[in-house]
Parts: structure tokens; sequence; C-alpha cells
């Protein structure tokens, strides 16, 4: 009988980074008591006699644990040890000579980078794919015209899944860092995840491999089980105005009633709005911090509660930081809001927004229309500098909610009315004042109130956590600009704030105008 296998942290080895103190017996030793499921000995250079004799000193250890072990395209080192089974890349054996070589018996694996590849590894009886190159490694470069990143391993899994039951894991690049964004971005339209993660350097050359596979563990762990994807895929709720806008309400009265626990609120923000955006977030019962350095993101990121990107005023000195910050935030699990704005102004800016969201992913996008449709990479909508202007799209609905879906997040479009989308519910909010319009960094403090309130229900509910974001900003705004002393845009600032420390969740609940889109 095929044995059973777990595909849930693959770790393929690499003898290059075995350290001299250590051998790479006792690196999987070590890794599959961290929680490693199955291991791959990968050797390109090592002689037939050196390949078998490293394969049974492998399998000793992977009997003991009950883990299988394959080998790397060497179907003659596989048979020579009775290994559980192979696994090929395309330019090895053909699947269909491996099976009649090995038998029905035996778990034979297929590397495959486009839906052609992996449609034609499942008709030859694949047991399973290994999708890839998801990021660029030094092991492998992802050849010209495969698909880059998570986005490109999702379309290949779809596909795959079109085609018949199949099981996958991803490849190339990934980490702690990256296995939850990974996870959650791969998931098919239907919610259907991978089935874990194949690591080489993440394992392999960490310092302490077992506590680097505990890690990686836990991290698909959560994408399985905690985080909203793994939500999303088994409740896809459609929701009603009055329910979302309860659950926002109960957000704002969770943040404002934690006494001395404010949520700590990370900004890599713009120079323009540093100053308006921390008091926003300190009137409405957050912590702002404002630490741009990439040197200090590891020491402050166990205690941030959510983490802003905005790129305002971005320049590529502040890049490495933006990077460590996301990098971080991605390893606790902190939820992320990205504001990109102006972001269709230059190749400079989009293409820093591309990165982010196929390296680390964010959970909120908060944008205006005209860097929304930058996104879509539709012409629907214009931007003058870091404005959007003209009437805004057609069917905003539709625009918020593909966004949603494509990126797996949160989308809050703001304008003259607001759309906040999870891909399967979207709202219109019709709070808010013109008088928004005429201060620089309205649209920031958006970003901002999102993040105060979304750390409270960031993987539960990040609709309403958004939501509540919004709709407090914008209540407080239409207070602000009917108070009294407020006779134009420069009174309107502080008052804007005033109302933001005034604000209680009975107000929001009973102002809040939000309908069905
Ligand atoms: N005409 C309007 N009526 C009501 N609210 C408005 C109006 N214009 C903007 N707002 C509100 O102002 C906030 C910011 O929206 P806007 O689309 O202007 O953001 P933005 O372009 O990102 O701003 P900025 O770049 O200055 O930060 C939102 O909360 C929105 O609801
Ligand atoms: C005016 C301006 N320029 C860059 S960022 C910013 C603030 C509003 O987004």
């Amino acid at each position: 009988m095929k044995p059973d296998f777990n595909l849930t942290l693959y770790l393929v080895t690499d003898s290059g980074m075995v350290p001299a103190d250590k051998t790479l017996a006792q690196i999987v030793d070590e890794a599959i008591q961290g929680g490693v499921t199955i291991v791959q000995l990968r050797e390109k250079t090592a002689d037939t006699g050196a390949f078998i004799a490293l394969a049974r000193s492998l399998q000793k250890v992977t009997k003991n644990y009950g883990v299988p072990l394959l080998i790397n395209d060497r179907i003659d080192v596989a048979l020579a040890i009775d290994a559980d089974g192979v696994h090929i890349g395309q330019d090895d054996m053909s699947l269909v000579e491996a099976r009649r070589i090995l038998g029905p018996n035996k778990i034979i694996g297929m590397s495959v980078q486009t839906a052609a590849e992996a449609e034609a590894a499942m008709c030859d009886g694949a047991d399973y794919l290994g999708i890839g190159v998801c990021f660029d490694t030094e092991t492998k470069q992802i050849s010209t015209d495969a698909l880059r990143g998570p986005a490109g391993v999702r379309q290949v899994w779809e596909h795959a899944l079109e085609v018949g039951p199949v099981r996958a894991v991803t490849i190339g690049g990934v980490n702690e860092y990256n296995a939850v964004h990974v996870l959650d971005y791969t998931r098919s339209a239907k919610g259907v995840p991978l089935e874990g993660v194949a690591v080489v350097s993440a394992i392999m050359a960490a310092e302490d491999p077992c506590a680097a596979a505990k890690v990686l563990r836990s991290q698909v762990s959560f994408a399985m089980e905690r985080s909203w994807a793994s939500k999303q895929a088994t409740a896809y709720v459609d929701r009603s105005a009055a329910s979302v806008c309860q659950a926002a309400a109960g957000v704002v009265a969770r943040v404002r009633a934690t006494d001395g626990a404010r949520p700590l609120v990370q900004h890599m923000t713009n120079a323009v709005v540093m100053n308006d955006c921390a008091n926003a977030c300190l009137a409405l019962g957050g912590s702002p911090i404002m630490a741009p350095a990439a040197e200090e993101q590891a020491d402050l990121a166990r205690n941030v509660s959510a983490l802003v990107v905005n790129i305002g005023t971005l320049t590529s000195a502040q890049i490495p930081g933006i990077r460590a910050a996301m990098r971080c935030a991605r390893l606790y699990n902190t939820p992320i809001v990205l504001d990109p704005v102006g972001m269709g102004i230059s190749t400079f800016r989009k293409s820093f927004v591309y990165e982010i969201l196929r390296d680390y992913g964010v959970h909120v996008i908060k944008a205006n229309a005209g860097e929304v449709a930058s996104l879509l990479g539709s012409d629907e909508v214009s931007m003058q500098g870091v404005d959007s202007i003209g009437a805004g799209f057609s069917d905003p609905a539709a625009a918020v909610s593909a966004l949603s879906r494509r990126h797996r997040c949160i989308v809050v479009m703001t304008g003259r009315a607001d759309y906040v989308s999870d891909g399967t519910s979207t709202f219109a909010v019709r709070n808010g004042h013109p008088m928004q319009a005429c201060i620089s960094g309205s649209g920031c403090m958006v970003g901002t109130a999102v993040a105060t309130f979304i750390q409270t229900v960031a993987h539960e509910d990040p609709l309403a956590g958004a939501l509540a974001g919004l709709v407090a900003v914008n209540v407080a705004a239409e207070h602000a600009a009917v108070s009294a002393d407020v006779r134009g845009p420069g009174t309107f600032r502080p008052a804007f704030i005033d109302e933001m420390h005034r604000l209680s969740d009975d107000i929001l609940l009973s102002e809040m105008r939000v309908e069905r889109a």
C-alpha cells in the first residue's frame, strides 16, 4: 500500500547549507522534532554511492518518526534504499516511466510551474504537485515565462482543482514571514487551500532547525485554522447592513473601553500627515508610533497591534524600513493596512505597491477611487497627484469587491460615498462631510482609524473593524463641520480631532448610514 503522507510542512534538503559541526541527518532529525511532516532528499552533485549512503542515513531518522522520505530525481537511489517515493522535475525522467519502475505503492510528486504542467502531471498520476517557483531563491530562479508570486501559484492551483482531485504544496522562497500570506493568497476562489508549504533554507540554513520548523508549523496552522481567509472559506456569509453596523459599533466600544491598554499602531506613513494621524489615533483610543527605521522593527513588532503602510511621500531610503515592518508584522500575524497614496502617478510607487501585495500581502487596502483604478489596471478613474478626480466608477461596488477578491483582503474605497467590501459583502457608507476633502490627509486618517479599530477583531471580523474605522472618522467629521467655532478648513482640522475624541459607540450606531451596495 502507498504510505499515508502529510504535506503540511515539507522539507527539501540542501547539503550545501549544513554547517561543519553537524550532519544532514542531524538537521533532518531536529526539523522533524520541530514539525516537519515529509522530507525530500535533494542532491544535485553527489556520486551515486555517496547519495545512497546519505539516503540511508536520513532513512534511519525518518523511519524513526514515521515520516516519509522521498528522493529527488534519482529513481535508482529510491529503489536502492526502498524509499517511500520520489520527486521529479520537468526535466527528469517522465512520470509515467517513473511509475512503471516504482509501481503503484510509491509516492511520486512532481514540480510544476504552469497550469498545463499541473494538468499533465495529474493525468500521469502524480500523487502531489510542488507548485512553484513562488518567490525567486538562490537555488531556483523562476523561468521568464512562468507566473510569478502567490498570484501565479493560485492560478495553477485553481486550474488543478478544476481538473480533478489533487494535493499540492508551493515551493520557492517560502519562510516563516510569508507562509501565512502565501497560504491565504493562494486559496482558490472557493476557499480551498494548498495542503502546506515546502521549504529549503528557512529550515536548512536556520541556526536552530527545530525552532524554525516549529514556527513554520504554527504559521501553517494559523493559515489553515485561524486566519480570516480560513474562515471565509467555511463561512462565506453575505451579511446584512444592520449586522455589520452592530459589529462595528461593538468594535468601537471594545477599543474605547480598554482603559490603559490602547492598541499600539505603528505607522510607516507620509510626512504630510504624520502629526494628524498620530493625534487621530490617540483621539480614537489608540496609541500611535511612527518608527521608520528598519533596524528597530524586530524589537518593536512584538508589541504592535496594527501596522499602517502609507506611501504618500515614499523615498527609496524608506523602503528597507517598510519591508522590515511588514516582514515582522507577518511573523506575528499583525493586521496590515495599506494606503497606496498616489500609486498611479509613477512607476516607482506602482512597483513598490505590487511588491508589497506580492511578497507580504495586506489585510486592508484603503484607497481613493483613482488608487483603486490603478490597482485594478483600469483607466475609468484618473488621479491628479494624490487626489482622485472625476465622477468615480460607474459601478463602485463591483470595483471594490473585485479588488478584495483579487488580493484576499478588505477594501475600503473613499470618496463622496465610501465603499467597504470583503469580496462577498459590499456596503456603501454615506457618512462624511465635504469639508474632509478640503484638508490634506483625511483619507490617511481613515487608514489610521481602520488600523486602530481592526486589531481587536483582526482575524475574526476584519470587515467590521474596517467599517468601524471609516464611520468613526466620517461621523466625527459631520459633527466637527457644524460646530460653532468652525469657519473653514483651518478650524475644521482641530475640531475634527476633538470630535473623534468625543465619539461613542451609541452615537455611531445611531448615525451610521450604511447600506448594501
Ligand atoms: N464630498 C464628500 N462628502 C463627504 N465625505 C467626503 C467627501 N469627500 C471626501 N470625504 C471623506 O473624506 C475621507 C477621505 O476621502 P478621500 O477620498 O478624499 O481620501 P484621499 O484622497 O485618500 O485623501 P488624502 O490623500 O488627502 O488623505 C473619507 O472618509 C471620505 O468619506
Ligand atoms: C499632499 C500629499 N502629498 C503626498 S502625501 C499627501 C497627503 C495626502 O495624501
